[in-house]
């Protein structure tokens, strides 16, 4: 059985009051639930944020790494310096990083490496732009961002990563993938995974979806069989919206 995981990814929202309680409405709403919750606050709150989910089935996971271990990279963090705060899990690819920040496939290929040479999970996120969905290209572009950074590696990490497919023209956007363009994106990585692994790894992968998902199409979209949870957004700023969701797979 594929864990089935729902992530919020706060991005640049919340301040220090504004993550404790946020937090604090959140274990406090927090549902029985066989799903693994995650949320990514910033950096400047993410200790705090561990601290506070202590003894919850809450994980605090950070958004972004350096690849290296130490050095002169003014204004980043290192795997090191998460794990030293509690932190296991960490974001890498987002097309945020990717859009602002020139993230490349090389650089996330470094990234990856190293987050995964320090025990780490991953949460590697890629996704089409709408151009590319257009012209019929996503397949390609999808495969091409999954290739460089993910089918080098042994098998034997894949133990250590999760999948979230998030179409860029979804991300905050209102516009959701419906659940067939996710499930049908979900299959064609899950098929890739089974031809460049074994089909075994293929079958036990976490698939995330994430664009626009809320509490009024979490539902169907987790419905789909190689749906294996969200990464959200917005919806996860809220605490009511962000636990509706987390009671989806109910
Ligand atoms: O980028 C996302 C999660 O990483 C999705 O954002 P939204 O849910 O706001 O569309």
């Amino acid at each position: 059985m594929r864990t089935k995981i729902v992530a919020g990814n706060w991005k640049m929202n919340m301040d220090k009051a504004g993550t404790k309680a946020l937090l604090s409405d959140l274990i406090a709403e927090l549902p029985q639930t066989g799903a693994l919750v995650m949320v990514a606050p910033t950096f400047v709150n993410l200790e705090s944020a561990v601290d506070q989910l202590n003894g919850i089935r809450i994980e605090a996971v950070a958004q972004n790494m350096h690849f290296e271990d130490s050095g002169a990279y003014t204004g980043e963090i290192s795997a090191d310096m998460l794990r030293s705060i509690g932190i296991q899990t960490v974001i890498l690819g987002h097309s945020e990083r990717r859009a602002y920040f020139h993230e490349t496939d090389e650089l996330l290929e470094k990234k990856v490496a190293k987050a995964l040479e320090k025990d780490m999970r991953v949460i590697f996120c890629f996704g089409e732009e709408l151009a590319d969905r257009k012209a019929g290209k996503h397949f390609e572009v999808v495969e091409r961002q999954l290739s460089r950074a993910l089918f080098n590696l042994p098998e034997s990490a894949w133990n250590q990563i999760i999948l979230a497919y998030e179409p860029v023209w979804a991300i905050g956007t209102g516009e959701t993938a419906s659940p067939e363009q996710a499930q049908e994106m979900h299959a064609f990585i899950r098929q890739r995974l089974a031809a460049a692994f074994s089909e075994a790894t293929a079958e036990s992968v976490s698939i995330l979806y994430g664009g626009s998902v809320k509490p009024g199409n979490a539902k169907e979209i987790f419905s789909k069989k190689d749906v294996d949870g969200g990464l959200i957004g917005g919806a996860a700023l809220n605490a009511a919206d962000f636990v509706a969701i987390i009671k989806a797979f109910d």
